[in-house]
């Protein structure tokens, strides 16, 4: 029987540099990860491309998708729908391969309900300056929509009591060192109690 992968969701506020972190660690040799692309109302940026950084899709098409349970969770955050396809979860996973999830607070702690056996990180920033201060620095946003990612990460933090582990990123290198020792503590204590290592 072929094990089932590892559900590793990497979650925080806008900004924090999640999509950063996770490029980095994709990087790294030995690492093979499958990425769940979401799918989103928003408009596409500068650069991003449709099915490789987002599915980008209408509200109306994104209500169907909920109404049709295409959805293992969905947020609406800052005036748009994001969401993880649900098929692609579940038969990565069945297929033996670890999934990479990089969502909102809200969405994970929607998996995490359903699907407790995932490993939840939190990525914090060192403070809230900081963290308004790398919006403003990527240039992506306006800055009424910066300061409502920063009123929403506010709310954000408080939630990360609910996380299995909490990672700053100060530095990226260093998260991403931080991130991977947890991964590799994790799938060694699912191998153990699977009982693979008992003959
Ligand atoms: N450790 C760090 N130190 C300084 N700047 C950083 C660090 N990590 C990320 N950044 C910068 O912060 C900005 C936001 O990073 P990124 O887009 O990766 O955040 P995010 O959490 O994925 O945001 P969103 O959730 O909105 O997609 C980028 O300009 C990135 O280069
Ligand atoms: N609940 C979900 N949140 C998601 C998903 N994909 C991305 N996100 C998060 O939304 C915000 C805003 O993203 P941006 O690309 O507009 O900056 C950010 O925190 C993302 O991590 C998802 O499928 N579900």
């Amino acid at each position: 029987m072929v094990q089932r992968g590892l559900l590793i969701v990497l979650s925080g506020p806008s900004g924090v540099g999640k999509g950063t972190v996770r490029k980095a660690i994709f990087k790294e040799d030995g690492v093979d990860f499958r990425y769940s692309i979401s799918a989103t109302t928003r408009k596409p940026r500068p650069g991003e491309v449709n099915g490789q950084d987002y599915f980008f899709v209408t509200r109306e098409e994104f209500e169907d998708k909920i109404q049709n349970g295409d959805m293992l969770e969905y947020a609406e955050y800052v005036n748009n729908y994001y969401g993880t396809p649900r098929s692609f979860i579940e038969e990565t996973l069945a297929s033996g391969h670890d999934v990479f999830l990089e969502i909102d607070v809200q969405g994970a702690l929607q998996v995490k309900t359903k699907m407790p056996e995932g490993v939840y990180i939190f990525l914090t920033p060192p403070d809230l300056k900081n963290l308004r201060s790398r919006l403003v620095g990527r240039g992506t946003d306006s800055a009424e929509v910066i300061e409502k990612r920063v009123a929403a990460a506010k709310d954000e933090l408080k939630m990360m009591i609910n996380y299995n582990y909490a990672v700053e990123n100060d530095v990226v290198s260093k998260a991403v060192d931080r991130i991977k020792a947890i991964i590799t503590a994790e799938r060694l204590r699912v191998t153990r109690v699977l009982g693979e290592l008992d003959n």
